[in-house]
């Protein structure tokens, strides 16, 4: 009897392993990011974003997270340079935070976990398709920002914000076009990249992660906002989508770079 996997006790991130059996891989994220055993990568480049705002579709509640998604039928957004070994088509956003602004990010470095965790998921145009690229260890770039509250927040998150409100409920959609992500951006570019997985289900073990150590400012009235979405249907019972984070996984052999000193 299917069950779908979640965030609960019992369907969350220590049950997935069940149905999923990658999720107790060797390359799972996310996993702490400890300054003693970062290695500063001279060699590593600047990483670019050229996003198109008109590719920008639709914000969506997919009862796990809000999302906004892109077109991607042709390198019309995409993501360069860093570790990359060359563009990747930008395929959607979407967030991961939690019930108190204590805690939320998936991430954590040296200890510190944010109020939550924006992530710009990109593919690789080599591969035929986002599902085939999925299945290849150099198929999929997540661009990872962390939230942080504080008094002065960016304004430019207010438009994902203020679209909140349309979309409640799990399965609700709404227009969401001219949006450049990049003005999320903070103003350092400085990141750590290590290999690993998507952090939910199935896990796959295909993601190049590119994490800017800068976080960006929201206030704590926005991550209210955040945590007034839904994770059930218009008619069904209220739950509030809090939570929605993974745990910090093993990081065994490998090496997380930093392209800053
Ligand atoms: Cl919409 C969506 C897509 C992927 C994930 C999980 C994830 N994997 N890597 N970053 N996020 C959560 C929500
Ligand atoms: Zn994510």
């Amino acid at each position: 009897n299917y069950y779908p996997w979640g965030y609960d006790s019992d369907n969350g991130p220590d049950q997935w392993h069940k149905n999923y059996p990658t999720a107790k891989g060797r390359h799972q994220s996310p996993i702490e990011i400890n300054n003693k055993e970062v290695h500063y990568d001279s060699s590593l480049l600047p990483w670019f974003a050229s996003y198109d705002p008109g590719a920008a579709k639709t914000i969506l509640n997919n009862g796990k997270t809000c999302r906004v998604v892109f077109d991607d039928s042709f390198d019309r957004s995409v993501l360069r340079g860093g570790p990359l070994p060359g563009v990747f088509r930008l395929r959607q956003l979407h967030f991961h935070w939690g019930s108190s602004d204590d805690h939320g990010s998936e991430h954590v470095v040296n200890g510190v976990r944010y109020a939550g965790e924006l992530h710009m998921l990109h593919w690789n145009p080599k591969y035929s398709n986002y599902l085939d690229a999925r299945r290849r260890t150099d198929g999929v770039a997540v661009l990872a920002i962390f939230l942080q509250v504080g008094e002065t927040p960016k304004p430019e998150m207010k438009r994902i914000l203020e679209e909140i409100n349309a979309i409640k409920t799990k399965g609700k959609e709404a227009p969401f076009p001219n949006f450049d992500p990049s003005i999320l951006f903070p103003k350092s570019h400085d990141y750590w990249t290590y290999h690993g997985s998507f952090t939910t289900p199935p896990c796959e073990e295909c993601v190049t992660w590119i994490i800017l150590r800068e976080p960006i400012i929201v206030s704590s009235d926005q991550m209210a906002k955040l945590r007034s979405l839904s994770k059930n249907a218009e008619n069904e019972p209220d739950h509030p989508l809090v939570d929605n984070w993974r745990p910090t996984q093993p990081r065994y052999f490998r090496m997380v770079s930093a392209s800053f000193l």
